[in-house]
Order: C-alpha cells, then structure tokens, then sequence
C-alpha cells in the first residue's frame, strides 16, 4: 500500500483531490483515481488534480514553450479516471493550493501562469477569490439534447473552451429544477469525446445594470451532475450572448446550484477572450492508503 498525502478544495461545490508530484513520480492508474474520488468508499470528489513541475511531465513541453513561466502543471483527471484538458474551478483553486502550499514565488502570485492540456492560462488573485482567463473560445455547431424530464429535445450550441461543451437553453425555472440528471443526456449528433452539458435559464431581467443574468445546471463529462462547472458556466454565458446577439453585455453573473461565478469577454491581441472570477476554497487536508494498481 502507497499514502498519498492530499488536499480537498473545492470551487462553489465543484470539488476535487489535490496532490502535490513536483518532479512527476506519483503516476495513478484510473482506477486508482476512481477510488480517490468515490464518495463512499473513497475521499470523494469530481476531479483530481496533479500538481507537478511542466518540465517534469511530457504533456507539460507545450506549456513551457508557450509560457516559460508556466512552472506548474495542472494534470486534471475526471471522477471516472478519464484525463480532460481543462477545469476552469479547478485553475482557481489549484492557483490557490501553490500559493498555501508555499509552491509559488512571491512575486508569482498575483498572476500565476499555469499549464494545462488546452494551453497556458494566468490566473489571477483577487480580494474575494481568482479569476482565471480561459483564453480563446469557439462555436462548434449545434445538437439536440435531450435529458430526462425534457418533454422533447432541444437545441444546444456547441462551445468549446479546451474541452467540448453543448448549452441547451429551457423555457423556466421550473424546467430547470425538474430536470433528472442522474443519467446523462443524450446528444445528437453525438460527439465522437462526449461533451458537459449545460441547462440555462435566463433570470427575470436578463440584464441588469449592464450584466446578463442566468442560473444553470451541468451534466460533466467523466462526472455527472455537479453543483458547478467553470468551463462550463463561461460556455452558458457565451450562449446567452450569441443568442441575445447586438446589445448583449460582455459582464454575467452566472449561479450554479454551489454559488454564483462572474464571467467577463474582453479584447486581446489575440482575439476575444472569456474569464471566470469565483472562490477558491481548501477545505482538509489527510493521508489515504492507495489500493495497489491491478
Ligand atoms: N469542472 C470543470 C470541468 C472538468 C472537466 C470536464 N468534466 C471535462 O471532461 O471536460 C470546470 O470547472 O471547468
């Protein structure tokens, strides 16, 4: 048996193991995250997360040749033991376990680049959690998504963020909160990766004082339902927007069954890019003996 020494954090209920590798030496087999993050037999958790060193780890060349100072690398992995490419709660706090956990440079922690499979992304430290940039976004075409307790199924827009996303709009609250998903919803066409799947509804006003207002439920890939999806909720709120068309604004204010998240598109050199500002909260920290790996 192996003890793994680990945190527990988590980003408005969205939550994950975290674990310190500096030089990449701890590799666990999917079932062996599958057992870290089992609510019952387990830590619990809907991801995990592997800090180690950029240069340590293959994946991690990429980062460095983008960002030579993208140390850390965020190696996320699903509940189900599946990798994905990108967490937008988890780059928060993930940026705040280097900084407790003393990883960080002073000077590195007011905005902290960090390495992930979709690329770079700098996250930032605010008075009242992180914001991180989630960079680049694009459309990428539409599904119907059907989900239990839909009567029928409905358009989604696809989204991607560094990982797939598909934003199914419903018609009220009432929709929202009747839906079942305990069971994943199907899509069609059906993405050869799979993909998260968000149900939003607008707020009533949508817009107020020049932010877009919606609340959302999230189906993750790898997961399943969870109080909170980052990647996920910049998705809903780009929907919103390029559905609203002309006039919508670029500020939303997004709840999620564990809190509410702000999103912001704003202007680069390189094109449009979206953030997300929201908590970022380690809430223990203990030893658990590992199964061996079969
Ligand atoms: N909860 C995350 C997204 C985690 C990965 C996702 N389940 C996937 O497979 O793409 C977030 O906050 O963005």
């Amino acid at each position: 048996m192996t003890a793994l020494t680990f945190t527990k954090g988590h980003g408005t209920g969205n939550d994950f193991v975290l674990f310190t590798d500096p030089e990449g030496e701890i590799t666990l087999t999917p079932e062996q995250i599958r057992f870290l993050c089992d609510r019952h037999f387990g830590i619990g958790a809907d991801g995990m997360i592997r800090a180690v060193r950029s240069r340590a780890i293959e994946e991690g060349a990429a980062s460095l040749a983008e960002e030579p100072d993208a140390e850390w690398f965020m190696d996320y992995w699903n509940a189900d033991g599946t990798p994905a490419e990108m967490c937008g709660n988890g780059a928060r706090v993930y940026a705040h376990y280097l900084v407790t956990e003393g990883l960080v440079a002073p000077e590195r922690r007011d905005t902290l680049p960090i390495g992930t499979r979709s690329g770079v992304k700098d996250v930032l430290a605010g008075v009242s959690g992180y914001t991180v940039d989630l960079g680049r976004w694009r459309l990428s075409g539409e599904r119907l998504v059907a989900a239990r307790g839909l009567d029928v199924a409905r358009p989604g827009l696809g989204i991607d963020l560094g990982n797939p996303h598909v934003v199914a709009a419903l018609a009220h609250a009432g929709e929202l909160e009747g839906l079942d998903l305990t069971q994943q919803p199907a899509l069609d066409p059906a993405p050869a990766d799979g993909a998260n799947v968000e149900f939003v509804v607008p707020e009533d006003p949508l817009v107020k004082d020049g932010v877009g207002r919606i609340r959302m439920r999230v189906h993750e890939r790898g997961v399943g339902e969870t109080l909170s999806c980052g990647t996920g909720i910049a998705a809903a709120a780009l929907a919103f927007r390029h559905w609203g068309g002309e006039g919508m604004p670029n500020h939303w204010r997004v709840d999620v069954p564990g809190g509410r998240v702000a999103v912001r598109m704003f202007p680069t050199e390189e094109g449009e890019h979206v953030s997300l500002s929201g908590p970022a909260e380690l809430v223990y920290r203990g030893t658990i003996e590992l199964p061996e790996s079969e």
